[in-house]
């Protein structure tokens, strides 16, 4: 696995804009070739089948560049993966998504799970009882993927810190944007549209790493 998953950007797919195996997988050999810190496998289709081809090959590009590979929503896809790939394949759950503690029971204690806590604190607290690995806020800017997610204000992430558990910005985040998140105390900067909206995946991670480099000079 990566020397540190937790910090940096997390790149995460989309079906829409890599709607066939091939765009996918070669979009996700970019990214995975500049080093994010995660990558997420979000697919929100009811198609098992591709789900499984998709996530099985994703968890094989990220085995070898020592990525960690979270599936989203599915505990039982996120569990089948686990069993060939180890601690490779994690889990990111919503509030809707099933139990983070039985999460918690099937994947492992090494096992990365992430919790959506939206702009509320009490989910946070709830998600480090329940055995989170990481909390996920946001949305905190404009998002093109999902633009009714819940917003949330950027003092947030300096309240979070308490919590002692990465923390991941999430919405809108682009080479602008995410240094205000970062700046802001979030440790993992979350994004579909910065990295997978781009022409070369690998060059607009480059991009989005310098500015956070950038951030950390100020
Ligand atoms: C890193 C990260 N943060 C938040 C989400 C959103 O999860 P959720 O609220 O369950 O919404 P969907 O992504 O399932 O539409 C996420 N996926 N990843
Ligand atoms: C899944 C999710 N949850 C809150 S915002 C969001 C989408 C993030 O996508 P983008 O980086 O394109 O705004
Ligand atoms: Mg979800």
């Amino acid at each position: 696995m990566t020397a540190d998953w937790t910090r940096g950007i997390y790149a995460i797919t989309d079906a829409t804009l890599l709607p066939d195996d091939e765009c996918l997988f070669a979009a996700c050999e970019r990214a995975l070739s500049a080093a994010p810190a995660l990558l997420q496998y979000r697919d929100k289709s009811a198609d098992a089948d591709k789900r499984w081809r998709q996530a099985a090959t994703l968890a094989g590009y990220c085995h070898d560049a020592g990525v960690p590979l979270i599936v989203n929503d599915d505990i039982a896809l996120a569990a089948q993966l686990g069993a060939r790939f180890g601690t490779t394949v994690g889990l990111h759950l919503g509030q809707q998504d099933g139990a983070l503690d039985a999460a918690r029971e099937i994947l492992g204690p090494a096992a990365i799970i992430g919790a959506t806590c939206h702009a509320r604190l009490d989910l946070a607290e709830r998600a480090v009882a329940e055995g989170a690995s990481y909390l996920a806020f946001g949305r905190f800017f404009a998002s093109r993927t999902k633009p009714e997610a819940p917003a949330a204000p950027l003092t947030l992430l300096s309240d979070a810190a308490r919590f002692g558990l990465p923390r991941v910005a999430i919405g809108g985040l682009d080479v602008h944007t995410m240094r205000l998140a970062r700046e802001a105390g979030a440790e993992l900067l979350a994004t579909v549209h910065a990295v997978f909206g781009a022409d070369d995946p690998a060059i607009a991670i480059k991009e989005l790493q310098a500015s956070l480099v950038e951030a950390a000079r100020h």
